[in-house]
């Protein structure tokens, strides 16, 4: 019997996810055996550091690409929003699944959503998107660092550490916490993390194979929307230093993108949006991407940028 090995993160939403790509592949291939190899990375490990101060979001990929090196698993399942704008040479990305919920989701056990938080309120969240987003609005705010995986987050904020607290609705839903979302922060108001919401399957390059089975999981307009996102990140030169939000929408055939780049600590934030009709093919995607990064740094998003060279 064939096998596929699958290297996944050991947190229960890396599993619900990796878990969720097993049963899709074992329905679509039923004489492949499908199993998951856990292993932990970096990024779960240092946990009193921001992602940013220990090199960012290559971090949880890491260990997995080198498992996949070594012939211990054909291919690895992510978050598309953590998975860096370049892969690492020698690796490509076989499928992305048709998006769940991209937005991000204010929680508050006491507070309705966030203009009705009291004047000097703790917010935790260790996302410099999110912080930029919510200086933005509520200058007044005490932003205070959250990391750990979603369970550990609402434990703090039920601990009663942060008055209201932003996640993803994505991985909420996954792991049976709906409920716990306050208020769906909505775009073009609030824009999510570029690709938020995506499960990405990544295996080695010219793994045909692996390819080939993965293919039947691959949704075409996710890809668009996540490419136009992601196209705006890469043109930008961003960095993890630098708060970058995005969301793309496609809408009767037009593909409308939104983008932010802000400043955690001063609130600053510029946005812009651009649409293409026919978005047809992902160089549609690509050029739409480029053309939002081009009206930010019109806008003096190239400040921002520079600030954190
Ligand atoms: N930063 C960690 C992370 N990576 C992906 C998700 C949620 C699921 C998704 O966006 O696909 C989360 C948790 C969160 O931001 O609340």
């Amino acid at each position: 019997m064939k096998t596929l090995r699958i290297a996944t993160r050991k947190s229960p939403l890396a599993l619900w996810q990796s878990e969720h790509v097993a049963a899709r592949l074992r329905s679509a291939h039923p004489d492949l055996q499908v199993e998951l190899v856990p292993m932990s990375t970096r990024g779960d490990q240092v946990l009193d550091r921001s992602l940013a101060a220990i090199g960012g979001k290559g971090l949880f990929l890491k260990e997995l690409e080198v498992a996949m090196q070594r012939g211990e698993a054909d291919c690895a399942v992510h978050s598309l929003k953590d998975v860096p704008m370049e892969l690492e040479p020698g690796f490509e990305l076989a499928a992305v699944l048709e998006r769940a919920d991209p937005a991000d989701a204010f929680i508050s056990p006491r507070f309705a959503g966030i203009d009705a938080l009291p004047h000097g309120a703790v917010v935790g969240t260790s996302s410099l998107r999110r912080q930029a987003q919510l200086r933005a609005l509520r200058p007044d705010l005490q932003l205070r660092d959250l990391r750990g995986n979603v369970n550990t987050r609402l434990a703090k904020l039920d601990a009663g550490e942060y008055d209201a607290i932003v996640l993803a609705c994505a991985g909420l839903q996954r792991l049976g916490l709906a409920s716990r979302i306050g208020v769906r922060l909505q775009a073009p108001a609030w824009l999510p993390a570029p690709a938020q919401g995506a499960i990405a399957i990544e295996c080695r390059g010219g793994d045909e194979r692996v390819q080939a089975l993965c293919a039947v999981l691959d949704h075409a307009p996710t890809r668009t929307c996540v490419e136009a996102e992601r196209a705006m990140n890469r043109a930008l030169h961003g960095s993890c230093h630098v708060p970058v939000a995005a969301l793309a929408a496609l809408e009767s055939g037009a593909l409308r993108l939104d983008g932010l780049v802000g400043d955690a600590a001063s609130g600053r934030a510029v946005r812009a949006s651009a649409q293409v009709e026919a978005a047809g093919d992902i160089d549609a995607a690509e050029a739409l991407g480029a053309e939002v990064a081009d009206r930010l740094l019109a806008q003096g998003a190239h400040q921002l940028i520079d600030a954190h060279l």
